[in-house]
């Protein structure tokens, strides 16, 4: 254990290496909720409610070797999401080790209280500044709440002298019992790119998304509220959003599956990816200029009506 701190009102964060020898910080909260964020990647890659029970999906087939993402939690997507540009797919930030930021500008009042809370910075290096000429500051803090909540804010400062561009996601691996049993509101009647037709524009029908073969969509000018709705394990996932006008949906489904070596051949049927995101238009920031977005996810019981979730208790 490296270091042991915020033990004040039940909240705690520890800091120490896995057995692969890779730092990671453990949030905790008086009920017993956790949180897990790995330095590589800045990823989030636990977060267990007060039944110790997993909320994120992480591969069972996840080797944790570095400098392959790890498949799983929440991995950042910046500079690029996607192939949205000329860079790696999903960009650099979630394959390279981010340091704890020791004395972060505050977010706004009182952000930090009644939390156990981590600050992460990833500044380029010089190989990364190779690959992309900008020179920037990228600053996660993981906020779990009493009760359980998580909140991931995304900062972005242009420290460059040229404007900076980029596109984001927050690409949220969701556990569940069955990807086929999940529907997700907050999406219908919305225009979406759907990846697996060349990026073409499609409008989503139906009162509300499911899943029954690969996915692989950009929804666009999302509602700030989407549910997850896991009808199996009667749960729903909320994941709230600010500055984050868009969100993608994945899942690999059987066969792509297959194909991917840190992935189990039937773990498409454990995870749906839904996750905050700037897509269309990216951002752009002026010399000295600061972005900010945020993710924020609760888990609640589902109150499934007539097939339909009480928007009251849970988009309410
Ligand atoms: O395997 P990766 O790079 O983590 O990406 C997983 C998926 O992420 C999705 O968001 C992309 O749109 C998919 O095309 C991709 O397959």
């Amino acid at each position: 254990m490296v270091d042991q701190g915020n033990t004040e009102n039940g909240f705690n964060k520890i800091i120490l290496r896995d057995n692969y020898g890779l730092e990671k910080v453990i949030l905790k909260e008086p009920s017993g909720s956790t949180a897990q964020v790995h330095l590589f990647g800045g990823q989030v890659t636990s977060w267990k409610n007060d039944q110790e029970e997993e909320l994120l999906f992480l591969s069972s087939k996840e080797t944790y070797k570095p400098p392959k993402a790890l498949r799983g939690g929440i991995p950042i997507c910046f500079p690029q999401f996607g192939n949205f540009g000329s860079l790696e797919q999903h960009g650099f930030v979630r394959n390279r080790i981010w340091s704890i930021d020791l004395d972060p500008p505050p977010i706004s009042v009182n952000s930090s209280s009644n939390k156990a809370v981590i600050d992460l910075i990833y500044k380029p290096t010089d190989d990364d500044l190779k690959i992309w000429p900008r020179s920037f500051e990228l600053r996660l803090r993981v906020a779990l709440a009493r009760g359980g909540d998580l909140t991931l804010t995304v900062r972005v400062r242009n420290t460059d002298t040229k404007p900076l561009s980029f596109t984001i996601a927050l690409h949220t691996y969701f556990s569940v019992s069955d990807s086929s049993e999940v529907r997700i509101e907050g999406l219908e009647t919305l225009d979406y790119l759907d990846n697996l037709e060349h990026k073409e524009r499609f409008t989503e029908q139906g009162d509300a998304m499911t899943f029954d073969g690969e996915v692989d969509r950009f929804y666009l000018s999302t509602p700030t509220k989407l549910a997850i709705i896991d009808h199996q394990k009667k749960r729903t996932f909320v994941l709230r959003k600010e500055g984050l006008p868009d969100a993608v949906v994945w899942n690999p489904w059987d066969k792509k599956a297959r194909a991917l070596p840190d992935f189990g051949d039937e773990e498409y049927k454990d995870m749906v990816c839904v996750g905050a995101a700037v897509l269309e238009k990216p951002i752009t920031l002026k010399p000295s200029e600061e972005w900010k977005g945020r993710q924020a996810l609760s888990h609640v019981p589902s109150s499934y009506f007539s097939g339909r979730l009480d928007p009251v208790k849970v988009l309410g």
